[in-house]
């Protein structure tokens, strides 16, 4: 809708997870090297807070971007139905084989929603706090 208003919308979720940060690409002495404290055997929980932002035209009709109660729905399964209260590493397929670092869960909210949106394309953000003072944000980019 050229000249239509363009606004951005977010969606807040809290998850509590637990994992482990380990690559089986790596030795048992280089995962503790580059990991640390986070390779732990018995691994760490974290709360981890989401917010997903979705962009675009601000409908005449509706006067929304996307009804935020169907946003809700589709965090839901794609967040919290996965990731709340499971271990990322052993109860999540997808982190069976990949490093379930923080960038990689935004990577696995993304994938989830790019799904499950009708219309994938206003999927603007995936930003994840993983503790107070650690965060990342994903928008679906590739290096060139
Ligand atoms: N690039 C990334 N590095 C790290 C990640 C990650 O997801 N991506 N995750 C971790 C650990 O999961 C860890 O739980 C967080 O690390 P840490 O900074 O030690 O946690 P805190 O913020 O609570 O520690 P402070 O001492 O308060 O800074 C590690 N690295
Ligand atoms: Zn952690």
């Amino acid at each position: 809708m050229p000249g239509a208003p363009l606004a951005y919308l977010t969606r807040k979720e809290i998850f509590s997870a637990c994992h482990r940060l380990h690559s089986d690409q790596l030795s048992e002495e280089e995962n503790k090297a580059v990991y640390g404290k986070c390779n732990n055997f018995h691994g760490h929980g974290h709360n981890y807070v989401v917010e997903v932002t979705v962009r675009g035209p601000v409908s005449s009709d509706t006067g929304m971007v996307m009804n935020i109660a169907a946003l809700k729905q589709f965090m839901n399964k794609a967040i919290m139905e996965t990731m709340d209260h499971k271990n990322l590493d052993k109860d999540v397929l997808y982190f069976k084989d990949v490093v379930s670092t923080t960038e990689n869960v935004a990577i696995f909210i993304w994938n989830n929603l790019f799904q499950m949106l009708p219309n994938p394309s206003i999927l603007y953000e995936v930003k994840i706090h993983e503790t107070e003072k650690n965060i990342v944000i994903y928008r679906g980019e590739t290096c060139s």
